[in-house]
Formats: structure tokens, C-alpha cells, sequence
């Protein structure tokens, strides 16, 4: 293990690690946003350069796009791929059918088009995103700036009607301003606890005026994979139920990561 990496670190680094074993040449990638994303790219970006990896990419955030761009990736927009073969990307929770949620860093939009639009989507984690229930982490749904406390009103009424155990909302924030995303656009937080029904609340979250889009990404991932600080990898696929765990090699981890700081 790097002497340089929390375990917690070491864990995203060495799922990132193993899921960008699955990106060929030749391939359209989305790129995902987040700490754990960021590994990926970073790992993406070591192969294009040491294994003439030939791959185009499709960044979610103008974080991603930068970062992509450093480590020498070539970054295309989605309209130019019109479709990719693979995204891998971050979540903040994932369950046992493989529903996430996604948006702590407020990327939830690019997140989920990008998403949608691959063959393939493999979420990257450490263990403790995985949860027998999605809703501790608080639901990031996108709003517009526009009434955005009428929009936030509409939202809070419609929880009244799920099953949820609380229905606290909070407006993002960036020091004293409201947070903005890559859109421009407000970040409501759902602190509902538990989510009973997560298909149907993302499915009914959308239909609230001002709402762009939520977190809930329900039947859009096909792979999980798990990093341990150790070293172990365990690779889910909801298609074929498979359940794969490997070791990467000693000195795979080692100081990988560690000359390229995000
Ligand atoms: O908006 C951000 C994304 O959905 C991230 O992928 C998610 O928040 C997980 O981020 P991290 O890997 O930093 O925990």
C-alpha cells in the first residue's frame, strides 16, 4: 500500500484501478466526477500514456474536463460520441440492486445523461457506500434558480406522500451563496433518512416543475465494483448476478497515484 494514501483513499484508488481494466482501445468513455472518479482518470490517463491506450472521453463536470485534459486524455463532448461504450464513475450510496445515489459534488446531470448514454455503466466505490437501504446520504435533486423555494415547497409536499422518514430539505451552499452547478442551476438536499420506494420517488421528483433532475440513478448501473485499503477488489455485474473478488498485485497500489495530486 502507498505510504501516501488514507485507507479510505487507497480503497477508491484501487477500485478505480481495477474498473479501468475493463476500457479498451478503441473505446468511447464517460468520465465520472468525484474523488473517486478522479482516480480513475487519473488511471486512464496512465495508461494512454505508458500503454498508448487509444480511448475518446466524455467528462461530466468541468472538474472532470480539466482533470482529464492534465493527464493528457482527449476529451470530446457527449453529441460528438453521440454514444459510449463505458462510463464509470463514482456514488455516494449504491444497494443491493445496484440503485444509487449520486450528487454529493452537485455533478447529478452530466452524471446521469452520460450515464444513460453508455452500454455500460460501473460505479466505483469503497465499501461503505454500499447501504441495505438508500437515504442516509441526503437526495440531490438539480433545481432551477427561479422560485427556487416554491419549487422547494412542491418538493416537500410531494414527500409527504412517500414513504420516507424525513422530509427536511436544505439549499445547498457555498460559503454564503447558494452552490452553483456546471448548469447554473440550485442543488435542493433530501434528508429523508430511509427511501422506501426509490423508483418511484425519482420517477415522481421529476415531475415537480423546477426540478431538472435527481440523484437517484435506478436501473442505469450494470457493475459495482468494491476497492479495499487491502488490496481486494470485488467486482459485482447485475446481468450476469456474478460476484468476483481479486487482489491486485503487491506493489500494483504502490505510489501509483502518488506524483499526480487532483
Ligand atoms: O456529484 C458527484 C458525484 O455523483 C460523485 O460521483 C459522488 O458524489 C461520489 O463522490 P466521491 O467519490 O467523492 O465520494
Amino acid at each position: 500500500m502507498s505510504e501516501n494514501l488514507s485507507p479510505i483513499d487507497q480503497a477508491k484508488a484501487n477500485a478505480a484501478r481495477k474498473a479501468v481494466d475493463f476500457v479498451e482501445s478503441g473505446m468511447k468513455v464517460g468520465l465520472g466526477t468525484g474523488s473517486t472518479a478522479a482516480w480513475m482518470v487519473k488511471r486512464l490517463g496512465e495508461r494512454v500514456r505508458d500503454e498508448g491506450l487509444r480511448i475518446v472521453a466524455v467528462p461530466t463536470s468541468s472538474r472532470t474536463a480539466a482533470l482529464a485534459r492534465e493527464v493528457g486524455i482527449t476529451v470530446i463532448t457527449l453529441d460528438e460520441a453521440k454514444w459510449l461504450d463505458i462510463t464509470i464513475d463514482g456514488a455516494d450510496e449504491f444497494d443491493a440492486e445496484m440503485n444509487l445515489i449520486k450528487g454529493g459534488g452537485g455533478a447529478l446531470l452530466q452524471e446521469k445523461i452520460v450515464a444513460t448514454a453508455s452500454d455500460r455503466m460501473v460505479v466505483i466505490a469503497d465499501s461503505a457506500k454500499e447501504v441495505a437501504h438508500l437515504g442516509a446520504f441526503p437526495l440531490p435533486i438539480e433545481v432551477i434558480p427561479f422560485g427556487v423555494n416554491v419549487t422547494r415547497g412542491l418538493v416537500e409536499e410531494l414527500l409527504g406522500a412517500f414513504d420516507v422518514m424525513g422530509r427536511r430539505t436544505t439549499i445547498r451552499m457555498n460559503g454564503s451563496d447558494p452552490f452553483r452547478t456546471d448548469e447554473g442551476n440550485f442543488i435542493l438536499d433530501l434528508h429523508l433518512g430511509r427511501i422506501g420506494d426509490p423508483r418511484q420517488l425519482a420517477l415522481m421528483l421529476n415531475q415537480v416543475p423546477g426540478v431538472v433532475e435527481n440523484g437517484l440513478f435506478v436501473d442505469i448501473c450494470d457493475r459495482v465494483v468494491i476497492g479495499h485499503a487491502d488490496g481486494r477488489v470485488e467486482v459485482r455485474d447485475i446481468h450476469d448476478c456474478s460476484i468476483d473478488v481479486t487482489e491486485l498485485p503487491v506493489g500494483d497500489t504502490t505510489n501509483i497515484f502518488a506524483n499526480i495530486e487532483e
